[in-house]
């Protein structure tokens, strides 16, 4: 130590005190205030070299808003000092699924970007407040703050690139850290919109996943890629001018798993759900409002979309009703007020599309569930804004073996022949299958759940044929009656034409 001491040109009784004071110093100074005096020792010495300092507060300027620069740059610092800072806090933060690490108070981290060190200090200084909002007197207030330093010579590259750099990993790191939601409008009544409320929220758990979901594995593949390339298109979407969004439309008959390959796409690309009920939507400009109040990384549902424009024509026939009741003289003036702004029109869910589409550049999924496709209106359906147009269908052989996986746990089985050709025969949707595959007690093995639902499958061909059966006679039946017809036309024809 001496030989140490003397090689920087200490002297064995310096070397000593230096010691002392260093010893004497962790003695009797807290952690907390050696660290500010680390930080006072190290301004003065930036004072001294060229180090820039950039300080980033907790709060906006004006006090009351969390700054969204310093969420990100805690969010991208907790990744880098999960793996090297000493000391950590634990923020069991709001709309967050998971505890969340980040430096604590008083801790510095390094970071590279490019061949450049830079230097994060996390911050907190106090100020004696007069009166706080709670009316407490003279008590303190902690103010938060990171401070990034760095030399002077990279401050063009820090302030261009890295910044940006960090807010934007920050915010992707905020994204998947976040409480997925599930929001909805339907629960809404008349107070809450008059309040200017738009969605009500609840935690988003579905666990439904593409591998979970029964379809033909190659279907299920290309609508994967193109959600992947979906997610990834952000540059794409802005080089070839398209806002960054698309519009799936699902259909086919109930029980196909349209709305369970929703959750699944929500899952996939880690997004909120907004399932609009377009029934409760008063009018054209509510829906508008509706839409613009939706976030980024979110997919929009309107589920039936058919029976919502039905409901829209059921609504008119109401209005009608209400006119009558009103020239008869009878007084419902708040009710008709509610009935005469619940319209929703066909060319007002176009519109409200077409400004969702060219009102933001998040990325959003719009999509749109039917059992009936050719009833839909050409336009709503269109390429540009249903994009992808997706058929959910009966189950059949690729698809059940997913759900035999998913529900019995197997493979294969001696009846795997004889159920394949049994749902080449006969439409089950997936939604009849699964119930059939489920064990209903302990006792239920897989051999019991395939026999039933082979038994199932001979019910519902017998069940076709016979309806099959009926059909055709009624058309033998009607034919027949326009057969007769026919002849006493022919005859009043010939009547006629005679002189
Ligand atoms: N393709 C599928 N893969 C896995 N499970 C499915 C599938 N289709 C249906 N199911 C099961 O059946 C249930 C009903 O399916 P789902 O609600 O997704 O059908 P849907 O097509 O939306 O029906 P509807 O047209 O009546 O709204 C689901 O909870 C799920 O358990
Ligand atoms: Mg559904």
């Amino acid at each position: 130590m001496h030989q140490t001491g003397a090689a920087w040109g200490f002297t064995g009784s310096t070397m000593t005190s230096l010691m002392f004071f260093w010893a004497m110093y962790k003695q009797f100074f807290p952690y907390s205030l050696q660290v500010q005096i680390g930080i006072y020792v190290c301004k003065l010495m930036g004072w001294a070299s060229n180090s820039v300092h950039i300080k980033f507060n907790e709060y906006t300027g004006d006090g009351l808003k969390r700054s969204e620069a310093y969420i990100s740059i805690r969010n991208y610092l907790s990744s880098k000092s999960t793996a090297c800072a000493k000391r950590l806090k634990a923020n069991e933060t709001e709309n967050s699924k998971s505890l969340v690490l980040s430096l604590d108070d008083h801790e510095v981290v390094e970071d590279e970007f490019d061949g450049v060190k830079v230097k994060w200090s996390s911050n907190v200084s106090k100020s004696q407040n007069q009166s706080n909002k709670n009316g407490n007197i003279g008590r303190s207030e902690e103010t938060r703050y990171f401070t990034l330093s760095f030399h002077n010579r990279h401050r063009e590259m820090i302030t261009e690139s890295y910044l940006k750099h960090v807010l934007r990993e920050g915010k992707k790191i905020g994204m998947k850290n976040r409480e997925r939601k599930l929001y909805t409008n339907s629960s809404q009544g008349w107070f809450s919109w008059r309040e200017g409320r738009t969605w009500c929220s609840v935690s988003f758990n579905h666990p439904a996943t593409f591998e979970t979901l029964a379809m033909d594995p190659k279907k299920k593949e290309e609508i994967k890629k193109d959600l992947i390339k979906f997610g990834k298109g952000e540059d794409y979407y802005k080089k070839v001018g398209k806002p960054w969004k698309r519009g799936y439309l699902l259909f086919g008959p109930p029980g196909t798993g349209k709305s369970t390959m929703i959750s699944a796409i929500a899952n996939f690309l880690e997004y909120d759900v907004y399932d609009l009920e377009l029934t409760t939507v008063r009018d054209n400009s509510e829906l508008k409002k509706l839409l613009l109040d939706t976030k980024g990384k979110s997919i929009i549902v309107i589920e039936d979309i058919d029976c919502s424009l039905e409901l829209t024509g059921q609504r008119k026939k109401d209005d009608e009703d209400n006119d009558e009741e009103k020239k008869k003289g009878v007084e419902k003036k708040e009710k008709d007020e509610d009935e005469r702004q619940s319209k929703v029109t066909l060319s007002g869910l176009l519109n409200s599309i077409d400004g969702l589409w060219s009102a933001c550049s998040d990325e959003k999924i719009i999509i749109f569930t039917t059992n009936y496709v050719d009833k839909l209106d050409p336009a709503l359906i269109r390429r540009g804004r249903m994009d992808n147009h997706i058929e959910m269908s009966y189950c059949r052989f690729e698809a059940f073996k997913v759900l035999a996986k998913n529900y019995l746990e197997i493979e294969s089985h001696d009846l795997y022949g004889e159920i394949e050709r049994k749902l080449e025969e006969t439409d089950m949707s997936p939604a009849d299958v699964a119930e059939n595959l489920m064990p209903k007690s302990d006792e239920e093995d897989a051999d019991i759940c395939l026999k039933r639902l082979v038994k199932s499958l001979e019910e519902e061909k017998e069940k076709a044929r016979k309806l099959a059966e009926e059909e055709e006679k009624k058309k033998a039946i009607r034919d027949e009656k326009k057969k007769k017809k026919k002849p006493e036309k022919k005859d009043e024809e010939e009547k006629t034409l005679k002189p």
